[in-house]
């Protein structure tokens, strides 16, 4: 089932745990959603492993249909624990995240990590099939509606449509470049239809321009599928092309969750390319990396 989705959203951030709070701003999001997007709250989520480290510490955040998150901070802080942690991969030890589901009571949510991790002896339009037949088994359970093999090749065509590799739909993935590897992978998230897409450094492998142009391309399918997003990247100018928020860890703990003065609702269309030549970018640049000195000096 869909629901209609609110076009504009307040945008709040729960702020107990962090030291400095920007003012929440109102968004238009995208106007086609085909999925609810997916709201995250996260009150004092706290992961301790087992040798002591609180590798997540008392996090609160509230994170809005729609919104795009980015989590930056120094190695070892806690960003792919917290990412984890959301995706429900990861246990916590305190405190609570909380995500809203559809009415099937599946909410899904698709990762795309740094390495592409498609199985080597399936084509790619076997491997973006894949989430769909695992989805299949969990009808099993009762949680959605099972997808037959016609839909299943025809929902993974049109997700290798979106990221522009029909051709490429026979290819195995030694077949492939990196840049079209990532792409079959960003497919294979897409093709279920995610109101959550989680992404943890996943250009960090490939050259700038690829990294530019994939980025431009999760924005234009952002744009279009109008999913929650939340992305680990050290790649400061990464973030602030894809995020509408920045969140600064350290520690485990929330540093500050910086507001993105770059983006716009107009900015939508706008490349990575022409975005970096804005003065703001240059400012808000400058302003994320001193708080990156600051917290690693602290
Ligand atoms: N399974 C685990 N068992 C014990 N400690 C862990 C485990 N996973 C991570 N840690 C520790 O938790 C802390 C946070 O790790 P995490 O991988 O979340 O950091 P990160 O910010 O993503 O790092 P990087 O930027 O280097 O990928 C680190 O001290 C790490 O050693």
């Amino acid at each position: 089932m869909i629901r209609e989705t609110n076009k504009k959203l307040k945008f709040t951030l729960s702020a107990r745990h962090s030291p400095l709070v920007f003012p929440s701003r109102t968004y238009d999001l995208p106007e086609s959603s085909p999925n609810p997007s997916a709201t995250i709250q996260l009150r004092d989520a706290t992961v301790r492993f087992p040798d002591g480290i609180d590798a997540v510490a008392s996090v609160s955040l509230e994170i809005q249909p729609g919104e795009r998150m980015a989590i930056v901070g120094p190695s070892g802080c806690g960003k792919t624990t917290l990412l984890r942690a959301i995706a429900g991969l990861q246990p916590l030890t305190y405190g609570t995240i909380e995500r809203d589901q559809d009415e099937s009571g599946f909410g899904s949510t698709s990762f795309v990590f740094q390495q592409p991790a498609l199985l080597p002896w399936r084509r790619s339009l076997g491997n973006v099939m894949l989430p769909l037949e695992l989805q299949n088994r969990n009808k099993l359970a009762g949680r959605q509606q099972p997808v037959d093999r016609a839909g299943r090749i025809e929902a993974a065509m049109k997700a290798l449509g979106e990221v522009e590799l029909t051709e490429a739909a026979d290819l195995l993935p030694h077949q492939l470049s990196g840049g079209m590897r990532m792409r079959v992978s960003i497919a294979r998230a897409l093709v279920n239809q995610p109101n959550l897409l989680l992404l943890d450094e996943p250009f960090a492998a490939l050259d700038d321009v690829l990294r530019m142009q994939l980025g431009d391309l999760v924005t234009r399918l952002w744009t279009t599928h109008g999913f929650t997003m939340v992305l680990v990247t050290h790649n400061i100018a990464e973030a602030i092309e894809l995020c509408d928020r920045i969140c600064v860890m350290h520690r485990g703990r929330v540093s500050v969750v910086l507001n993105n003065p770059v983006h716009t609702q107009h900015d939508f269309a706008t490349k990575s390319a022409d975005l970096r030549r804005m003065p703001r970018f240059g400012e808000f640049y400058g302003t994320v990396s001193d708080h990156l000195r600051e917290v690693v000096r602290s």
